[in-house]
């Protein structure tokens, strides 16, 4: 791997506190040259804080950002009063590109210049400045629309000239807060998948900020979701497909999750309910199932080795082919069933149904 100066690996390595009354941001995080992370999490949860922070938008309470070995931003030590700036290179003189919704473009200026304000700041002259610009504006599709004002251009397009601003300046590290959330369906199927190009074609350590799944294990090489200020678990798509560690996580996902205590093959649930579960385990564990995995029945069904228990329908959506009906009573759950499975079942909100999973459905791993 290529070194920095001071022999660190190069990409981002940070430790961001922010504090705002009630609200706490800390989160370390280090993302490697070349890798893409994407920052996960409900409403609130400090991602945008987080991003500020680190293009220097936002004040640190502690911490430190470092990218490529050198030092961005640190606070001095916080004993007997106020932090202080230890370290401190402003936005501007920060190698970051930035992608954010509320600040897209220079709305008096055309996308040309847009694209090539970046250079012409690192002290490229004018014409080589446009010349790069040029060349980005063609590797983002809009060769054509250099001489458009932003006021002119679509969503998707205005995100693309974004896009192609901030790779310009060829970044050592490059933020993008929601990149893909203000455009329509079919748009944002196209520009992921640009999107996607382009980060694998970036030197640079990248965060994209967004709220949709899909998009972070499209974007992403790693995850890191945020709950409240904290990462509360990271991850290769795959590893936190299969074991979710937050209702959010697993929300997310398209699992119901449990906490409960595992003794062998049994897992008894925070509620009165034990499940059986295939794999045995032993002390404070998850249960996890996906929706599809629950069978519905108007009688309790017998015979099979099958989790059972007794619930109350209180909601019915359409969830792709099939409806995801919500449960409650002694395991709150989402369960898919056929169209063809509800009309025949006669499910309504408040009706009284038997729910089961099969143990071998069920994936328990430790707390
Ligand atoms: N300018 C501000 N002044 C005071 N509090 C703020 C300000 N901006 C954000 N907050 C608070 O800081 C916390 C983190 O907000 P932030 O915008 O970073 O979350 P987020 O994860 O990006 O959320 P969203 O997904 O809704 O954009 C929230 O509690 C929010 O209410």
């Amino acid at each position: 791997m290529r070194e920095t100066d001071s022999g660190t690996p190069p990409g981002l390595d940070t430790h961001l506190v922010v504090e705002r009354g009630e609200f706490r941001l800390d989160l370390r995080l280090r993302v490697a040259a070349g890798e893409t992370v994407a920052l996960l999490g409900p409403n609130g949860a400090g991602k945008s804080t987080a991003l500020r922070a680190l293009a220097g938008l936002e004040s640190l309470s502690d911490g430190f950002v470092a990218l490529d070995g050198r030092e961005l931003d640190r606070v001095a030590s916080r004993r007997g009063g106020e932090p202080g700036r230890a370290q401190w290179v402003p936005p501007e003189r920060r190698r970051i590109g930035v992608v954010f919704q509320d600040y897209l473009l220079f709305p008096h200026l055309n996308a040309l210049d847009n694209v090539a304000f970046g250079p012409r700041r690192q002290g490229l002259r004018r014409a080589a400045a446009r010349a790069r610009a040029a060349g980005w504006l063609d590797r983002v599709g809009l060769g054509d629309m250099g001489d458009r004002r932003p006021k002119q251009l679509s969503g998707g397009q205005a995100q693309r000239v974004a896009l192609a601003r901030a790779l310009a300046t060829n970044p050592a590290l490059l933020l993008l807060d929601e990149p893909l959330a203000a455009l329509d369906a079919r748009t944002r199927l196209d520009t992921r998948a640009e999107l996607h190009r382009h980060l694998t074609g970036h030197t640079g350590a990248a965060i994209v900020v967004t709220h949709d799944p899909v998009d972070a294990l499209m974007l992403a090489d790693r995850l890191v979701v945020i709950e409240d200020g904290r990462a509360v678990q990271e991850g290769d798509a795959e590893s936190i497909t299969a074991r979710p560690r937050t209702d959010y996580v697993a929300r997310l996902v398209g699992l119901n999750l449990y906490r409960g205590r595992a003794e062998g093959h049994r897992v008894a649930l925070d509620g009165d309910l034990t499940l059986t579960v295939a794999d045995p385990l032993d002390g404070p564990a998850f249960a996890a199932f996906a929706p599809s995995a629950v069978a519905l029945f108007l009688k309790r069904p017998d015979g099979s080795p099958r989790n059972t228990w007794r619930a109350t329908v209180s909601g019915i959506h359409r969830h792709g082919d099939n409806l995801r009906v919500q449960l409650e009573g002694p395991l709150r759950a989402a369960a898919d069933v056929t169209p063809a499975a509800v009309a025949q079942l006669r499910l309504e909100p408040g009706q009284q149904v038997w729910a089961a999973v099969k143990a071998s459905e069920i994936r328990a791993y430790p707390t």
